[in-house]
């Protein structure tokens, strides 16, 4: 479809040419398409090599008099390619030309006359108000994601002055996409230090092109052939970032030498790289909104759709209006074809839309789908007394590892003691920081503000508040594990485990934009496993936490943890993949590794999740990560490969997410639905009434 659209709309490239016209079309159930109205009445030619740009008004005149030619063979071939193609689009025409005639008198610009005057007898195409409304929808639809995707941005809300010192504290976390073979020159080399602490050098829209000049100018074609072709294969085999297992096991042998700074060898890793791409695509890069943009383009994929705040969307549209990032991305796909290399990065038409279509496809079947309880399966009734028991008598208390809290204790008494007072200063100031930052994006966001759920008087109020809002919408239906695993199969689940308190039950309301679980400060607040379904498409589901000290024994924690391996056991298949969360500021605990190994020994899908992200500095969050990737059975499945399109494939990608600001949020949604769902999306493009915006 993306194909012909690009084929057959006058806005398509014709060789030197480029055009940038938003278009409205509608997708019937046959799979046929209709023009709705022009998204804005004015278009743009433009020469690459001119670089001129025309304004509507004249753009007639213009393009007759420079491009008289290019136009006529351009027009001849687009005209071709209709008379192919109509065969193929005429089942819904029989009106085509009262249709025609109604568009041409509704149509007011010139561009809007030549696109029908070419198309009309070979499409229907409507221009009532009905499509005008339709069109209104969209737009106030896509309005309405942004708002979350803003939410998601989080540092990128701070004014100034406030991101300066907040960015001085970080250390130097560098980003470096061609690490691989750290070549010393190369055109897709990055400023090095993208996110620098004293790389103040914004990345600017022609630094692209002029990558992608130098790219040019070595290629083979313009000087021959010679090394460079190999050399540049490299570089693009870089950006996908896909390296092999024993690849890897040699990086982290390089990792885990001696003598080496942990700063440099940070840097020197693509699997960090990996990591850090995660981080910045999650919304969490600090540093600037150009840099994140950057690489969300130059990584593309369907990944690259992240959470693009407002401001910076508007400056994308910017930039497509300029026709700029449509030129580079075009240079790119030919230098890729040259290469003869996987194109991984979209077409620019396709990228955006298939991010239009998928975006729309989440909303959708979060929207129109009711969240329907099915049941939980708990405890027997004599384990679930003496847990209650066992509840009231004693204190809750999270575990902590001995060694840890000896560490830590070590360190407050010694060296803190011992500690210069710069450093010290400098560890207040980054906290001062962090707070006023909190506080800031808190007020502008009406969230509740942290200062008072720290203090003591207001913990209780918000514990009514939190016990008020999340309510039970359900009464509780238990099951025996063999129920519920009859009851729902052949619905794909996706489950959430981890710690307590590490916040499931909360992602899962984020996730689902409901709030029917109960989330609470208090550990030990799920207690069974609770089973919720979005129609037949896939089944949520909520754990008890584990991690429990407040008896010898552990005894809850060793009940529920029985529990939920037997359900990891006995669900099969249709468990499609177990959500392994991790508290960012806490890290890895012993149940967590033991989780861990168990899922890798019994061959159960799992990702790990770090959440809360909105209290952990990047660079610490970075570091969290790599620990953990550190573990065997992360180490030995993670692909690094994002990109992978094999079902196949075990997506060990590292998830950052936060409950509270949303961050991530929608990308988990996303995979959930689009990769482990039963949801079919081109069955759902072809049922559904599609409309859809695109700009090619
Ligand atoms: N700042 C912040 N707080 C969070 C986030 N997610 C959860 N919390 C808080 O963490 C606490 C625990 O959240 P829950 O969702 O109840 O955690 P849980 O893992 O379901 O806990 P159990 O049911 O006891 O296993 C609550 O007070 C939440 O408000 C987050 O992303 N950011
Ligand atoms: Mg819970």
């Amino acid at each position: 479809m993306l194909k012909w659209l690009a084929n057959n709309i006058p806005n398509c490239v014709q060789r030197n040419y480029t055009l940038a016209i938003p278009i409205t079309y509608k997708m019937n159930r046959n799979g046929n398409v209709q023009f709705l109205q022009q998204q804005q009445q004015e278009w743009r030619w433009k020469s690459s090599s001119a670089k001129s740009s025309l304004d509507s008004s004249n753009n007639n005149h213009a393009f007759k008099t420079k491009n008289q030619e290019t136009y006529r063979d351009a027009n001849n071939k687009r005209e071709n390619q209709l008379n192919n193609s109509s065969s193929k689009l005429n089942t819904n025409n029989r009106n085509t030309n009262n249709n025609s005639n109604r568009v041409q008198k509704a149509s007011s610009s010139k561009f809007t006359k030549q696109v029908t005057e070419s198309q009309a007898p070979k499409h229907k195409i409507n221009h009532n108000e009905e499509q005008a409304e339709m069109k209104r929808k969209i737009v106030s639809n896509n309005q309405n994601l942004k708002g979350e995707q803003q939410a998601s941005l989080l540092p990128m809300k701070q004014n100034k002055s406030s991101t300066k010192s907040f960015t001085k504290s970080l250390p130097n976390v560098s980003f470096s996409m061609n690490s691989t073979q750290s070549p010393k020159k190369g055109p897709l080399k990055q400023k090095e230090s993208h996110f620098n602490e004293n790389d103040d050098d914004d990345y600017e829209i022609g630094d692209y092109d002029e990558e992608l000049d130098d790219l040019e100018d070595e290629n083979p074609k313009s000087k021959g052939k010679n090394t460079s072709h190999k050399y540049k294969q490299e570089q693009q085999s870089e950006v996908v970032d896909i390296v092999s297992k024993e690849k890897l096991d040699e990086y982290v042998t390089m990792f885990n030498k001696p003598g080496v700074s942990s700063n440099k060898k940070f840097r020197s890793l693509p699997v960090v790289d990996s990591i850090l791409k995660e981080i910045f695509l999650c919304g969490l890069a600090r540093k600037g909104i150009k840099q994140f943009d950057y690489l969300t383009y130059l990584i593309g994929g369907k990944d690259a759709k992240s959470e693009i705040s407002e401001s910076s969307k508007k400056e994308l549209e910017e930039m497509v209006n300029q026709n700029r990032v449509i030129e580079a991305q075009l240079k790119r796909q030919q230098i890729s074809k040259r290469t003869n290399k996987t194109n991984v990065i979209y077409n620019q038409a396709e990228f955006r839309a298939d991010m239009q279509v998928n975006e729309e496809c989440v909303n959708w079947i979060f929207k129109n789908n009711r969240m329907k309880y099915m049941g939980s399966v708990g405890l027997s009734e004599e384990d679930e007394q003496r847990i209650m028991e066992e509840f009231e008598k004693n204190e809750l208390e999270l575990e902590e590892d001995e060694e840890e809290k000896k560490a830590d204790s070590q360190l407050t008494s010694q060296d803190l003691e011992s500690m210069p007072k710069e450093e010290l200063n400098a560890l207040l100031e980054k906290q001062e920081n962090i707070y006023e930052l909190y506080k800031k994006y808190y007020e502008e966001s009406n969230v509740e503000d942290d200062e008072e759920a720290d203090s003591e008087s207001t913990k209780k109020s918000t514990k009514e508040k939190e016990s008020e809002n999340a309510t039970n919408t359900y009464n509780r239906k238990l099951y025996p594990m063999e129920g519920i695993i009859q009851k729902t199969k052949g619905i794909p689940q996706v489950a959430f485990i981890g710690r307590s308190n590490v916040g499931k039950s909360s992602l899962i309301n984020a996730i689902t934009g409901r709030n029917n679980l109960k989330a609470s400060e208090r550990p030990g607040e799920t207690k069974d496993l609770n089973f919720h379904r979005f129609g037949k498409a896939f089944c949520l589901v909520d754990m008890p936490g584990y991690g429990f000290a407040f008896t010898k024994e552990s005894f809850v924690t060793q009940k529920w943890l029985e529990l939920m391996k037997s359900y990891f056991v006995k669900s099969g298949s249709d468990l499609k993949m177990v959500f392994m969360l991790i508290d960012s500021r806490l890290g890895l605990k012993r149940r967590d590794v033991d989780m861990i190994n168990f899922l890798d020994q019994n061959k159960v899908p799992f990702q790990i999740v770090l959440t809360k992200c909105d209290l952990t500095f990047v660079d610490d969050l970075a570091r969290m990560a790599f620990k953990i990737f550190k573990l065997d059975p992360i180490r030995k499945g993670f692909t690094l490969n994002y990109h992978a399109k094999d079902e196949n494939t075990k997506d060990y990608r590292m998830i950052f997410v936060s409950a509270r600001s949303k961050t991530g949020v929608a990308r988990l949604k996303e995979d959930i639905v689009l990769k482990y769902s039963s949801f079919d999306k081109e069955q759902w493009k072809r049922n559904v009434k599609k409309n859809v915006v695109l700009f090619v």
